[in-house]
């Protein structure tokens, strides 16, 4: 089967926006820039933006187990609208993927309804307790694309860097969740100026920074590749940053909110601004832009993290941490960043598809003949206000409600096929 997209843009080397036109033969790119043949499906493109679809390291779909929060059904719905073709799944569901048995029962679970490509993590402990070691080996016989214990820290030193060790025997990426339980205090929001004016529990910023420094050291000595989950405050940038100086391979991401918001935006004690890292402060956020510039962070990760309205209703203590992601990510970092001029639309679609698909070695990301033909098409002028009522996620969990953005996907294509087309 054949199809044309005809009347599009993409950035060239010299990131400029040509016109193109892609040809897809059996959900590749078989030819940029051709003519219309005669026996294909022909879909105009408007004169959109055509951007790779964007691969997320860091999204939570909740089945098997939480399923009242998301399924791998709407989960990918979401990430279809957002643009996302890739996405990497976090192993915090129920059973976690920490055997074969159940990474096959996941694997089979997204075979069944995901309509992106969904990557499923192996964890790096039994059931996520931080305890017994998983097989490592084993799981990424089974088609893990990393490791990752996300959603928690793991606690101790030699367990980290005995996974490391195996982890760097089989080539794979060990990707970590910073957090030094001990160091907590039961907080559910940055541990600085709002904290106190909204007299709430703080997380101070050492939780995640000491265990990155810790991490990065293990790293060196077990020889392994590592990634730094959603880094958030100035000091974990350091640690990286003189990691990355030291050879060390470690590659770090950062989410959209911690570039958009900062602990002082925090309106009141609304669970739907309770995420984990914690908005932290302005230089805090400062630091995180500096660091996606200089290439300390290699890339955005949404860390989709859906959760019901019951559970979010009220107030931060007691509710769960996360907020959605999908569907609001290019617009709101389009809007404040590429249209303001303090980035590149190249260095955006860098930091969401190209990077990310380089850090686990993804033959995805990239608009070249041949490749999947993994795309998306952006119309950089549709102007709309964020309503999580026509999310297509079942979260509605989002501290952007209200915020006027441009730069909407309308078309999203994974291997050729549509899997999100905006209504006409
Ligand atoms: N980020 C969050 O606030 N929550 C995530 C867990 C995680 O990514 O740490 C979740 O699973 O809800
Ligand atoms: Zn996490």
């Amino acid at each position: 089967m054949m199809k044309f997209i005809k009347n599009v843009k993409m950035l060239n080397e010299q990131s400029e926006l040509i016109e193109t036109t892609v040809t897809i033969v059996d959900g590749r790119i078989e030819a940029l820039g051709a003519k219309q043949p005669d026996a294909a499906e022909i879909i105009d493109g408007k004169g959109h933006l055509l951007s790779p679809g964007f691969v997320d390291l860091h999204v939570h779909l909740r089945e098997p187990g939480f399923e009242h929060k998301e399924t791998i059904e709407t989960g990918t719905a979401s990430a279809a609208k957002g643009g996302f073709t890739t996405i990497c799944a976090m192993p915090n569901t129920k059973p976690v993927p920490d055997s074969i048995v159940n990474l096959k029962y996941i694997n089979s679970l997204i075979e069944k309804s995901a309509k992106v490509r969904v990557l499923p993590y192996g964890s790096l402990t039994v059931a996520q307790s931080g305890d017994e070691r998983t097989n490592l080996a084993a799981l990424k016989e089974h088609g893990a694309v990393a490791f990752s214990d996300d959603g928690v820290g793991i606690q101790l030193a030699s367990t980290m860097y005995e996974q490391m060790q195996d982890a760097a025997k089989l080539d794979m990426v060990v990707v970590a969740h910073c957090e030094d339980n001990s160091l907590i205090y039961n907080g559910v929001m940055h541990e600085g100026k709002r904290n106190k004016e909204l007299g709430l529990p703080g997380i101070p910023s050492i939780c995640e920074s000491v265990q990155i420094a810790r991490d990065v050291l293990l790293a060196e000595s077990a020889g392994a590749r590592y990634h730094v989950c959603h880094v958030s405050s100035k000091e974990s940038v350091r640690a990286v940053r003189d990691a990355k100086a030291a050879g060390i391979r470690v590659t770090a991401e950062v989410c959209p909110h911690h570039l958009l918001l900062e602990e002082m935006d925090i309106p009141s004690d609304d669970a739907n601004w309770k995420m984990n890292p914690p908005l932290r402060a302005a230089d805090d956020k400062d630091s995180l832009h500096a660091a996606l510039l200089d290439g300390t962070i290699d890339c955005i990760a949404t860390d989709h993290a859906p959760h019901t309205e019951e559970e979010k209703c009220c107030g931060m203590v007691g509710a769960p941490f996360g907020i959605v992601g999908f569907e609001t990510a290019f617009p709101l970092l389009y809007t404040h960043f590429v249209e303001t001029g303090k980035w590149t639309l190249k260095q955006l679609i860098d930091w969401m598809a190209i990077k990310p698909a380089q850090i686990f070695n993804l033959p995805y990301g990239k608009i070249e003949v041949g490749a999947a033909a993994d795309l998306v098409l952006i119309d950089l002028s549709k102007e709309q206000t964020v309503n999580p009522e026509s999310f297509e996620s079942k979260g509605r969990n989002t501290p952007f409600t209200g915020w006027k953005a441009k730069g909407w996907p309308v078309l999203t294509m994974v291997e050729g096929r549509i899997v999100y087309e905006e209504a006409k």
